[in-house]
C-alpha cells in the first residue's frame, strides 16, 4: 500500500495512540511509570521511549508490513546501523525532548516520518501536552488536529529581519551556537524543547526561525524528517546553511553542520548571515 492519504489516516491514529501512551508516562498514570532513565552517549533513555519506540513499531508493521517498508526507530536503531536498504522507510522518534519530558517543561513530542528515498514524503508530529497532531503529505499541506477537528496552516509572513522570533534547543547549546545567536540581527530568541515543538512553533506562528547547530555530536534523522515536512508543507523551508536539502536514511544518521528552519522569506539570507557570523568565531 502506498496511498499516501490511506497511510496517513492509519498513521494519524498510531500517533493518537502514542500520545496518550506517552502522557500516561509524563502524568504518571501508566501501569508502571518508573522511568527508569539510562544513558545511551550522553542522551537520556526512559522506559517511556523504549514503550512508545515498541507501541508505534507494532502498530505500523501490523498496518503496514516489512515487504514494502522498512523501519528505523531511535530506540532499536542500534542493532540496524548503515543505510536500511528499502526505499521507502519509517523513521521514528518515540519521545523527542527527552530531557524535556523528564524536567517536566510539557515541551516534547512523537515523530514519526515515511521517507522515499531520501527524502520525507509523510509526517505525523504528536504534542501530547498540548492534545495536538500536526501532519503533513508531500505536496498535500500541513494540518494541525485537535478533538475539534483539523485546520490547515501557513507559516507567517514577518517582513523585517529584526522582528523574527528565533526558537532554539534548550538544553543542546554550545559556545558556538551561543556566539551565532549573540551576533544575529533577530534578537527575540526563545529556548523550546523537542524539534517537534520547535517547528509546531513555527507552523502556529508563535516564532518565525529554528537554528540548529551540531557539535561533538549532532541530532539524527528522526529528530529533524517529520518536523522538516511538517514545516515546509506549511510554506516554510528546511536546509543546511549551504542551502542543500536535508538527506535522510544515507548510512549517516547524524545531521551534522548548521541547520536552518524558516518562514522561507529571507531563508538564502538568513543562512548566509550564519555562516558568515561563524567565519568569524574563535573558540575559547
Ligand atoms: N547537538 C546535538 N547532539 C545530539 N543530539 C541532539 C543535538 N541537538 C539536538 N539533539 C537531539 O534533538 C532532539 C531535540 O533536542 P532539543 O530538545 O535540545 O532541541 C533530542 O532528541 P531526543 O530527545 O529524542 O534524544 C536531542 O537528543
Ligand atoms: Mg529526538
Amino acid at each position: 500500500m502506498r496511498n499516501l492519504p490511506e497511510i496517513l489516516i492509519k498513521t494519524r491514529q498510531i500517533g493518537w495512540g502514542a500520545a496518550k501512551l506517552l502522557s500516561s508516562y509524563y502524568h504518571g498514570t501508566a501501569q508502571d511509570s518508573h522511568l527508569d532513565i539510562q544513558y545511551k552517549d550522553n542522551e537520556p533513555v526512559t522506559a517511556a521511549d523504549v514503550a512508545v519506540s515498541h507501541y508505534i513499531l507494532s502498530a505500523l508493521q501490523s498496518a503496514f508490513g516489512h515487504q514494502d517498508f522498512g523501519y528505523i526507530s531511535e530506540e532499536t536503531y542500534q542493532s540496524q546501523p548503515g543505510k536500511h536498504p528499502a526505499e521507502w522507510v519509517w523513521i521514528i522518534d518515540p519521545l523527542d525532548g527527552t530531557r524535556d519530558f523528564i524536567n517536566k517543561t510539557g515541551e516534547y513530542a512523537i515523530h514519526i516520518a515515511l521517507v522515499q528515498g531520501t527524502r520525507p514524503v509523510l509526517a505525523v508530529v504528536a504534542i501530547p501536552e498540548a492534545q495536538k497532531i500536526f501532519y503533513a503529505t508531500k505536496g498535500g499541506g500541513t494540518f494541525v488536529e485537535t478533538a475539534a477537528g483539523s485546520q490547515k496552516l501557513q507559516v507567517s509572513s514577518q517582513p523585517s529581519i529584526e522582528d523574527l522570533v528565533v526558537v532554539v534547543s534548550r538544553s543542546h547549546r554550545n559556545q558556538k551556537l551561543e556566539f551565532l545567536l549573540k551576533n544575529l540581527p533577530c534578537q527575540q530568541q526563545k529556548s523550546i524543547g523537542s524539534v517537534g515543538c520547535k517547528i509546531a512553533a513555527l507552523v502556529e506562528q508563535q516564532a518565525n526561525i529554528y537554528i540548529s547547530l551540531s557539535g561533538k555530536s549532532a541530532p539524527k534523522d528522526w529528530d529533524m524528517a517529520a518536523p522538516e515536512l511538517i514545516l515546509t508543507e506549511a510554506g516554510g523551508k528546511f536546509t543546511h546553511f549551504d542551502h542543500s536539502p536535508l538527506q535522510y536514511n544515507t548510512g549517516d544518521i547524524n545531521q551534522w553542520g548548521g541547520l536552518l528552519a524558516s518562514n522561507s522569506q529571507d531563508h538564502i539570507n538568513l543562512c548566509n548571515l550564519a555562516a558568515k557570523i561563524l567565519e568569524d568565531f574563535v573558540p575559547e
